[in-house]
């Protein structure tokens, strides 16, 4: 049975349709990502799982159950957000065990939850403090405690690491990883940054304007992307897309990753001019002006130097290369 099934689930907003008919099925234990650019839904579905919002129309079932009609408190899931949304009177272990003493759990197993919980995120040393006296980490980490002590069918997570620096949330990330891979437990997890979604998923939603562009693995959308919407969205830098008609090819536009276009100062397909280079220390990416096809993005590993504003030559790799038709749909061979 799934743990989460969606059924033509719609919502409007007055006369706004933000949410367009989706169908979704999460099996138990999967981590499903959400993304997609801002303002395509991703929050508003969200919520609707949770009950938060209702649905204009549509169902919503969680391990089977149909939940549409109940209230969030009835549909056993637990939701981690952006904001932590942690009570500041109380300390570290009363925010986290407050949903089971509402709910009449006994004291004991209370404070057992709690540790346990407390224990899978390093936070044992903190149960005593308030939320004024953690950074911005350790309450995210609180949130997720919080959501942990009341064992959930379904984990709710809306861009839990927009409020972290780079760092911490590369390390909060990999946490909440190893705490899936421990729980077992079926998580949703709504993000804008299709990093996190590719490093965190088993499945991907790509979502655009409140429909589905795509659903699969993260290195299946990657490979074998449906459009060129969800070709430029994932990976990083994003795909360059060039003019199929002035390469002579039969398509509308030409998708090349940008570690797949050659460079060279010596000769090539499409002659254009380095306007940028941004040296990574492990890649080098280059900025290359073209007549054409616009800017495109080259990406090689290790440290190069192209002149700043010199012509340079740029060759696809046309094996690895994804034709898209006028509409954007991906036209395979
Ligand atoms: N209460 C509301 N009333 C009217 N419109 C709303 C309401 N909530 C959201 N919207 C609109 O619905 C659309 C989807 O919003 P939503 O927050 O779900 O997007 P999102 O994909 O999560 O975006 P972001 O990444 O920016 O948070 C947006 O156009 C938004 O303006």
């Amino acid at each position: 049975m799934d743990a989460l099934t969606l059924t033509q689930v719609t919502k409007k907003f007055g006369r706004t349709q933000v949410i367009d008919g989706i169908d979704l099925a999460v099996a138990p234990g999967e981590f499903c990502v959400f993304v997609g650019p801002s303002g395509c839904g991703k929050s508003t579905l969200l919520r609707m799982i949770a009950g938060l919002e209702d649905v204009t129309s549509g169902q919503i079932a969680i391990g089977g159950r149909q939940v549409t009609d109940l209230p969030p408190a009835r549909r056993e899931i637990a939701m981690v957000f952006q904001s932590y949304a942690l009570y500041p009177h109380l300390s570290v272990r009363d925010n986290m065990g407050l949903a089971l003493r509402q709910a009449g759990t006994p004291k004991a197993e209370v404070l057992a939850s709690t540790d346990r919980a407390a224990d899978m995120l390093s936070l044992t040393a903190l149960l005593d403090r308030r939320p004024a006296d953690l950074s911005g980490g350790q309450r995210q980490r609180v949130a997720i405690g919080r959501a942990i002590v009341r064992r959930p069918k379904l984990f709710l997570f809306d861009e839990p690491l927009s409020n972290l620096d780079a760092a911490l949330r590369v390390a909060t990330r990999i946490e909440i990883a190893r705490l899936h891979r421990e729980l077992g437990a079926t998580m949703i997890y709504v993000t804008h940054d299709q990093v996190e979604a590719m490093t965190l998923a088993h499945k991907i939603v790509v979502l655009r304007a409140g429909r589905v562009e795509q659903v699969g693995a993260p290195m299946d959308l990657y490979n074998d992307p449906d459009n060129r919407f969800v070709a430029g969205f994932i990976g990083s830098p994003a795909m360059n897309f060039l003019d199929a008609g002035a390469l002579g090819l039969r398509s509308d536009s030409l998708g090349v990753r940008p570690e797949h276009l050659a460079i060279s100062a010596q000769g090539g397909t499409i002659p254009g001019r380095v306007s940028h280079l941004e040296r990574l220390g492990g890649e080098t990416l280059s900025y290359v002006q073209t007549e054409a096809h616009g800017l495109l993005t080259v990406r090689q590993f290790g440290e190069h130097d192209h002149a700043v504003d010199g012509p340079v030559w740029l060759t696809p790799d046309l094996e690895r290369a994804f034709h898209f038709n006028a509409e954007g749909q991906r036209m395979r061979a």
